[in-house]
């Protein structure tokens, strides 16, 4: 991709980064990241994920190719401010306390005294520190020093967030809490990527995917694509009173592949298939109780394309 021939906000141009000892961290890299999406980064440890974030926040230089973000070029002169990136290992402030912390990224991004103390309170109250804003660093849990850090990252109001694994070591509620919080970011026009190896979490809430393997682009693109591309089937489970009889059961097996088991049956559709045709085959014979469609997600679909290539798959 040439830098004038992409519009997109963030343009990856044919990067590569290869570390001192000879190994490709990431390998001849194009991508567009447009304003408003969350990007779910995803693949198996070592392919390459971190590496690549670290790049596009400008904290590794690439060993070949350009990152543009408007057009200029993303290195370690770019402003932070405009960035707010959490690595996986931990680049805090020790001398400072929580508050602290937070509060100076927020004052060094050049806020106003008043508003950086406001967002400091809200951005601790998001990832469950408030309570603990007086205490020192270091005397932290290692999930509760991560949450200092992504704190951080969310406290200035930066148009690019770059989060490698935030929801690690945090609890359910708290993970939750941060997606939706990096959805309604990236609803306001943020650039919003995640690496993750939690599949579920990131799937309900991710608009694109990029999947890396061995420091290479496997897939970019939409939720929506990559799910239709792998997984096509649904799950269609439906709770009846009465006896199915062999006509009915003769007229689901030539749609689908099912199970029977104690007045439930559990079926495999296409995804495109309407729930009503399977429930006019068996309502003039049984009284259908419950109907519940399962749709298989990220995870499934990634599981899919590792099955595909043969790999070992991640959890
Ligand atoms: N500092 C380094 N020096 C040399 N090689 C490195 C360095 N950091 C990473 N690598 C190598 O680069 C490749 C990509 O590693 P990276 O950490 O980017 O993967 P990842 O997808 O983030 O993995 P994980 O899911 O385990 O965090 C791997 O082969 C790794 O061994």
């Amino acid at each position: 991709m040439e830098k004038n021939s992409c519009k997109a906000a963030i343009c990856v141009d044919h990067v590569s980064l290869k570390y001192y000892n000879g190994v490709y961290g990431i390998r001849d890299i194009s991508v567009a990241l447009n304003k408003g999406e969350l990007i779910a980064l995803i693949g198996a440890n070592g392919a390459g994920k971190s590496t690549f974030l670290n790049v596009l926040c400008g904290l590794l230089q690439p060993t070949e190719g350009d990152i543009y973000y408007d057009k200029k070029i993303i290195d370690v002169s770019t402003p932070f401010h405009q960035i707010g990136w959490s690595k996986q290992t931990h680049a805090i402030d020790w001398y400072l306390n929580v508050y602290d912390n937070v509060f100076f990224g927020a004052r060094m991004s050049g806020m106003k005294k008043k508003e950086a103390k406001q967002r400091t309170l809200e951005v601790l109250e998001l990832v469950g520190l408030l309570e603990l804003k007086d205490r020192d660093v270091d005397a932290l849990s290692g999930g509760q020093q991560q949450r200092v850090q992504i704190a951080r990252a969310l406290v200035h109001n930066a148009s690019i967030l770059i989060l490698d694994e935030p929801t690690t070591g945090l609890d359910a509620q708290t993970s939750e809490n941060l997606l939706n919080h990096l959805r309604e970011r990236a609803n306001d026009g943020v650039i919003v990527i995640v690496s993750s190896h939690d599949l579920n979490l990131v799937d309900a809430f991710c608009d694109k995917v990029l999947l890396l393997k061995e420091g290479k682009i496997v897939t970019f693109e939409s939720k929506q694509q990559f799910l239709a591309r792998y997984v096509d089937k649904e799950v269609l489970t439906i709770a009846y009173e009465g006896d199915l009889p062999p006509v009915a059961i003769q007229q689901l097996e030539e749609i689908a592949y099912f199970v029977e088991n104690d007045h439930q049956i559990r079926l495999e559709i296409a995804r495109e298939m309407q729930v009503g045709t399977i429930i006019r085959i068996i309502d003039p014979y049984v009284r259908v109780v419950d109907i519940k469609r399962d749709s298989p997600g990220l995870r499934e679909a990634y599981l899919e394309v590792a099955r595909e290539k043969g790999e070992v798959t991640q959890g």
